[in-house]
């Protein structure tokens, strides 16, 4: 296992043990009820009405689902999904080469819709509003702009940072919905559902143990089941109990808070080498040779919704449960005391 189990789990490629995992409808998508129920009240508005459904933004960290959410609305209004991401589209003949093959009510996924190039950015807002693409051919005296006609289609965007989107594409969408982490019940039950799709025997002590460690994200939760079942398999008798979860998931590094050892190598760097901060990102990048983003998406979220560390206009602050967790002592009046 490499030093942070959950950079994997959330940025690797979406593979086929995810795939199969996916719910394909809103009645068996875990949590997340009111995203759900204002979901499920827009698609049935848009059916009453025989009009097509409006756009939708969906935000939060990785792995929460919002890729699934986009499968289950194409689902919803039985339409076709094509599924792209912001940095996918370089140029407006690639933008023109996707609206083209869609069909009237069909999905649209732009996954990391932040990071659109502005230029695309300015082609799509008619596209959004209008159903018409103008785009220029041709370059120097023989550029022309034409015009294309697209049938009325529903845009459904995803991104972990909505705070980079820019104003004026954020307001073209009808929904914006913020994803929240699951709590424990919720991937308790999301663990109970992808054990009996895969066959695993586990007991309802085994799911709690997994779901604690899963850091709220469902992604998390199903890679962590894979491995318990890989070492239930060849360590015990196959069916996941409460000790087999816990020995399994001791053997990866995942303490039972969840933190893998990148976040307490994070947790260590802000106390230790910047004396509890504030410290910007790139700093503390660099000093743990990880990629910024990857911080800010994956590790940051967490730390911060579980208390030990904080965002302020200065930089990231620890806070007295970082201290704890990683056994030094809580400092008075220093510069680490700053929250
Ligand atoms: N509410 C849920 N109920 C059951 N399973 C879920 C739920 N949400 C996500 N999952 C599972 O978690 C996995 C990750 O979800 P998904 O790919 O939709 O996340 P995402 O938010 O789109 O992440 P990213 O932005 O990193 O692509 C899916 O394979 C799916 O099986």
């Amino acid at each position: 296992m490499g030093e942070s189990y959950y950079s994997q789990a959330t940025e690797a490629p979406v593979t086929s043990f995810d795939l199969s995992l996916r719910p394909p409808a809103f009645s068996e998508f875990c949590g997340q009820e009111k995203i759900k129920e204002r979901l499920l009240l827009m698609v049935e508005a848009a059916r009453q009405r025989g009009d097509v459904l409006d756009h939708v933004l969906l935000s939060g960290p990785p792995g929460l689902g919002k890729t699934t959410l986009a499968n289950i609305i194409a689902n919803a209004v039985g339409r076709r999904i094509h599924t792209t991401s912001g940095p996918q589209i370089e140029k407006a003949g690639d933008l023109a080469g996707i609206l083209t093959s869609v069909e009237k009510g069909d999905v649209l996924f732009i996954d990391e819709i932040h990071r659109l190039h502005p230029a695309i950015e300015e082609y799509l807002y008619p596209a959004m509003e209008d159903f018409r693409l103008d785009i220029i051919i041709d370059q120097g005296p023989n550029a022309r702009s034409i015009q294309l006609n697209l049938p009325k289609f529903t845009l459904v965007g995803a991104t972990t940072r909505a705070g980079m989107l820019t104003g004026p594409l954020r307001s073209r969408f009808g929904l914006v919905n913020r994803l929240d982490y699951y709590s424990a019940e919720e991937l308790c039950r999301i663990i109970h559902r992808s054990a009996g799709l895969l066959d695993v025997p586990i007991v309802e002590e085994g799911a709690k143990e997994i779901a604690l460690r899963s850091r709220g994200t469902p992604r998390v939760a199903n890679s962590l089941l894979r491995w318990v079942r890989d070492f239930a398999q060849v360590k015990a008798d196959g069916v996941i109990s409460a000790s087999v979860a816990e020995d399994a998931l001791g053997m990866i590094d995942i303490d039972e808070d969840g933190l893998d050892e990148m976040d307490k190598r994070l947790l260590e760097a802000l106390i230790f080498k910047f004396a509890g901060g504030p410290v910007g990102l790139s700093s503390l990048a660099v000093a743990l040779g990880e990629d910024a983003s990857t911080l800010e998406d994956v590790h940051e979220p967490f730390l911060i919704m579980q208390g030990f560390m904080k965002r302020t206009p200065r930089g990231r602050v620890a806070m007295p449960s970082a201290y704890e967790k990683i056994g030094a002592p809580v400092p008075s009046g220093s510069q680490g005391m700053l929250w």
